[in-house]
């Protein structure tokens, strides 16, 4: 489980995150949702060690972030994070010399899978291809807790299509926990378990998304809309 207590992340005085406390269930998908600016990315990065809370505390497993937790998490930046000369098989080694949980026969599944191959230059292929071998270089990883931050972003429906099928394809339910952040609702409504929305860096609502939906009657698009046309 992956726990804020009283987490908040300034940059000047701006509050990205303001003072959010709660948990994050092991073993399911979760969709950390939200307008533009509403500290989305930020909480993710939080969740990652990549940046730290100005205060408050991170715990995955009860345990303080540390070395260890983090060598648990595989995380799916929004922007491209790769150098432009690397071809997929650079990138991949890139990756491969940092973490120990490296899976090269999943890895090898999902380049067919994805439709990909290791000699493509990563500055000469596609905006979707791109974003399928960030997805690729992620999930070849055995990690129980995996954040994508924006992985549908820009792409076209067939490439969206694919990616989740990707993301749900080996999915441990029940062990391996996913994050997903998108603007994409329709499309991933489906296959998450639980929802956490986001205003201005705090969370307005929070829970299962078949509950959240049967108590208000509505589809997942315009409880979306309920909650943050009252929210101001
Ligand atoms: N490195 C930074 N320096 C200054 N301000 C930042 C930084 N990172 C985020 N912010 C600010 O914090 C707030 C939350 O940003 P964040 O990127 O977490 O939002 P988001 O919900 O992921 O947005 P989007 O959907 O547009 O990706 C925004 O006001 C943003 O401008």
């Amino acid at each position: 489980m992956i726990e804020l207590q009283e987490v908040t992340k300034k940059f000047g005085k701006k509050k990205a995150l303001d003072d959010i406390t709660t948990k994050i269930n092991k073993g399911k998908i979760t969709g950390l949702l939200g307008p533009n600016g509403s500290g989305k990315s930020t909480m993710l990065k939080l969740i990652t060690d990549l940046n730290k809370p100005t205060s408050g505390n991170i715990l995955i497993d009860g345990e303080q972030i540390n070395v260890k937790s983090k060598n648990r998490i595989s995380y799916l930046p929004e922007i491209d994070h790769f150098y432009s000369w690397m071809k997929i098989s650079d990138a991949k080694n890139f990756v491969k010399t940092f973490y120990s949980d490296w899976q090269e026969e999943r890895y090898k599944d999902l380049l067919e899978f994805l439709e990909l191959e290791e000699s493509m230059k990563i500055d000469k292929i596609s905006k979707g291809m791109r974003a399928k071998t960030k997805l690729l270089l992620s999930f070849s990883r055995k990690a129980d807790i995996v954040l994508l931050d924006e992985p549908l972003s820009g792409i076209d429906i067939f490439t969206r299509e694919k990616i989740i099928e990707t993301i749900i394809k080996d999915y441990r339910a029940g062990e391996q926990s996913i994050i997903i952040t998108t603007h994409e609702i329709k499309e991933v409504e489906n296959v998450m378990d639980e929802a956490l929305f986001l205003k201005n860096g705090k969370i307005v609502l929070q829970g299962e998304i078949e509950t959240l939906k049967e108590e208000k009657n509505l589809s997942l698009v315009d409880l979306m809309r309920e909650v943050y046309s009252n929210e101001k």
